[in-house]
């Protein structure tokens, strides 16, 4: 299968007063078409960094490098602002978090949902109210005529976040990138909002790129996992693998950490370093309970077998022995 998202080596740094923040060190991603790729981590490992890379919307001070970064084979590292902007919409779109930051609040719902299929010329007006209405009633904005003249302000969140769903949906985009689409909401309408992507990616054939702290929402949603850590991914591979044989203890404590019935949330012990100056070897090894001195090289990649591969000097099975 040809990718549709193809990613090796990337690198973001930010640089700032206290030095530079090696924030994401070295990345590879593929997303195939119609796949859904989950990015699990604990706050700060870069996992918004990595999407706002992909669309081509770093903050102004972040350096991206590459060894590759490709979309549907064309390079993105030589992307024009016109280029970026024919991406956004009819190829990649997003929803994040908070909608209301992505929402216009002095804009009717209906004039921002037709605004990019109008741009980007896929009908006239008339033809994007018809596909902005099709897609309000599928993602349950309804009654449509009367959301349409709503101001976002006027929605709850879980409204808010399917009005962006459908606003993503309204030029059929080959992947659409998710992150943190739920965070904000409560527990029920966080499962509805799961369930509905999940649904919608299946109708459209599209990718999802979903980006979570959550592995449960991993295991319930994902075909493939990467799991980061310290701007690196630790592991990846297919979330069946990865999630019944992590070999990596980083994912092996995110795993132990969530919460069941009889256990509250336990969080992992211990604080992600920060990511200025040179960083060698494993980032992991000072929260590590297997960790040895040799920790502090550098780790290679290894396999675990048919794509799930960790960075860790443990064997594949010593994590859970
Ligand atoms: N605009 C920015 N300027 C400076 N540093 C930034 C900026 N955006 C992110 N960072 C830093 O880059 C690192 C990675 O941030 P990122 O937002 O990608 O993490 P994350 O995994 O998405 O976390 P969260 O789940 O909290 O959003 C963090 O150390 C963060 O402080």
């Amino acid at each position: 299968m040809t990718a549709l998202l193809d990613i090796s080596g990337l690198k973001v740094d930010v640089p700032g007063r206290a030095g530079t923040l090696h924030a994401i060190r070295g990345i590879d991603l593929s997303i195939g078409a119609g796949e859904c790729f989950t990015i699990v981590g604990e706050s700060g490992c870069g996992k918004s960094l990595t999407a706002m890379s992909v669309l081509g919307l770093l903050p102004r001070a972040a350096i991206l490098s590459a060894e590759r970064m490709s979309w549907k084979g064309q390079d993105m590292r030589r992307f024009s602002r016109r280029q970026w902007a024919n991406l956004h919409g009819p190829e990649i779109a997003a929803i994040f978090q908070e909608p209301m930051t992505a929402l216009n609040p002095v804009l009717t719902v209906g004039e921002q949902i037709i605004e990019s299929f109008v741009h980007h010329r896929l009908g006239n007006r008339k033809a994007a109210l018809a596909r902005a209405g099709e897609l309000l009633e599928r993602v349950g904005v309804v009654p449509v005529e009367r959301r349409l003249a709503q101001y976002p302000h006027e929605m709850s969140g879980g409204l808010r976040q399917r009005v962006m769903i459908a606003m993503a949906l309204m030029c059929q985009p080959k992947l659409m990138i998710a992150d943190e689409p739920t965070t904000a909401l409560d527990v029920t309408t966080q499962v509805e909002i799961l369930k509905l992507l999940k649904e919608l990616q299946a109708e459209m054939g599209m990718a999802l790129l979903l980006i979570t702290h959550d592995l449960g929402v991993v295991a319930h949603m994902a075909d493939r996992v990467a799991v980061m850590y310290a701007g690196q991914i630790v592991e990846t591979g297919s979330v069946a693998s990865v999630l019944t044989r992590s070999a990596h203890p980083y994912t092996s404590a995110l795993l132990d950490c969530l919460p069941t019935r009889d256990q509250p949330l336990t969080p992992i012990p211990g604080v992600v370093p920060a990511l200025f100056g040179e960083l060698e070897g494993c980032m992991f090894r000072n929260r590590c309970r297997f960790a040895r001195e040799a920790c502090a090289d550098p780790v290679p990649a290894r396999s675990v077998g048919e794509g799930h591969v960790y960075r860790c000097l443990l064997e594949a099975n010593e994590v859970a022995a």
